[in-house]
C-alpha cells in the first residue's frame, strides 16, 4: 500500500541522511528495517509518516503520489506510528490513552481494536488500567505505545525501534505479538537494530548503511549478496522457526 522511489530526506538540504532510497511495501506481512544507531531508520519512518519532507523523490499511497504529506494526511491513509522513546502522555492513564484514542472521520480503516481486544493482546495491561504512564515498566509503555496506535485502526503500522531497552522476555513477547500482527490485518514496518531479531520476526528485511537501503532479502537469506548476508549473519540459527508467510507484492 505505501512505497517510496528514490527518496532523498535530510535535516540540512546541503546533508541528506537517506540517499535515493527506495521501498516497497505490500498490504502484508512484516517489514524490517535494520540499521545501527543513526542510520537513519527513524528518519526513514518519520517520513513515511508525514513528519519529514523529502527533498527528492516519491512516497506513493495506494499508487496515488502523496510526496511532503503531512501526519494528518498519513493518519487519514491509515499509517499510524507507534515511536521510538513511546511518547506517552504522562498525566493520562492506561486506560485515557486507549480511549481518547480513535480512529481519524473519512479516513481509509483498517481493522477496529476495541480495549478488550488491546487487552487480549497484551494481558499485562489489564491490572494496570488506572495506572499513569510514567507509572508503568518499560515493557508495559511499550504495549501501551503499540496498543494506542492499533486504536487507530491501521492499515499500516509503523514501530520504531520496539524492543530497545527491554528484558529479552519482554522483547521476545512483543516480536511475537508484531509478528502476528498482519494475521490480524495489520501489516507492520518495524526498525530495529539487528539483524537476527528481524530475521526472526520479519516476512522481509531491508538494511540501511550509509543512508542507503539494501534489499528486499527474506526471512531466509534470499535477495541478499555474499557480502550483505555476511554483514548481516544471517545464518541458519538466525532463521524464523515459523514458516513466514513471505509476500511478493512487489
Ligand atoms: N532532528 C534532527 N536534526 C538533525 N539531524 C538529525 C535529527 N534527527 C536525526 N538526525 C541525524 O540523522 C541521522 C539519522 O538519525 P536517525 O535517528 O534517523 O537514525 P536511527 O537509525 O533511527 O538511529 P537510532 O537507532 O540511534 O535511533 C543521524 O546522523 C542523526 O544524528
Amino acid at each position: 500500500m505505501l512505497s517510496v522511489s528514490d527518496l532523498t530526506v535530510g535535516y540540512q538540504h546541503d546533508a541528506p541522511v537517506l540517499h535515493g532510497v527506495t521501498l516497497d511495501m505490500g498490504s502484508q506481512g512484516v517489514h524490517a528495517i535494520v540499521g545501527a544507531n543513526g542510520a537513519g531508520k527513524t528518519t526513514l519512518l518519520h517520513t513515511l509518516a508525514g513528519h519529514l519532507r523529502p527533498t527528492a523523490g516519491w512516497v506513493l499511497c495506494d499508487g496515488h503520489d502523496v510526496t511532503g504529506w503531512r501526519p494528518p494526511d498519513a493518519a487519514r491513509a491509515g499509517i499510524a506510528l507507534a515511536p521510538q522513546g513511546r511518547r506517552l502522555w504522562p498525566s493520562l492513564t492506561v486506560r485515557d490513552h486507549l480511549t481518547v484514542t480513535r480512529p481519524p472521520r473519512h479516513r481509509a480503516h483498517g481493522r477496529a481494536w476495541n480495549v478488550s481486544d488491546l487487552l487480549d493482546l497484551f494481558p499485562a495491561l489489564a491490572a494496570r488500567l488506572r495506572h499513569h504512564a510514567h507509572q508503568l515498566s518499560g515493557g508495559e509503555q511499550q504495549m501501551l505505545t503499540i496498543a494506542r496506535a492499533l486504536r487507530l485502526a491501521p492499515r499500516l503500522l509503523l514501530a520504531d525501534e520496539p524492543t530497545e531497552g527491554l528484558a529479552p522476555a519482554i522483547a521476545a513477547h512483543l516480536q511475537t505479538v508484531l509478528a502476528d500482527l498482519p494475521r490480524h490485518g495489520v501489516p507492520v514496518c518495524v526498525a530495529l537494530p539487528h539483524a537476527r531479531s528481524a530475521a526472526a520476526l520479519a516476512s522481509s528485511l531491508h538494511v540501511l548503511t550509509g543512508g542507503h537501503l539494501n534489499g528486499p532479502i527474506d526471512s531466509h537469506g534470499t535477495g541478499a549478496d555474499d557480502a550483505l548476508r555476511h554483514h548481516l549473519a544471517l545464518t541458519s540459527a538466525a532463521r524464523p522457526t515459523r514458516t513466514p508467510p513471505v509476500e511478493h507484492n512487489r
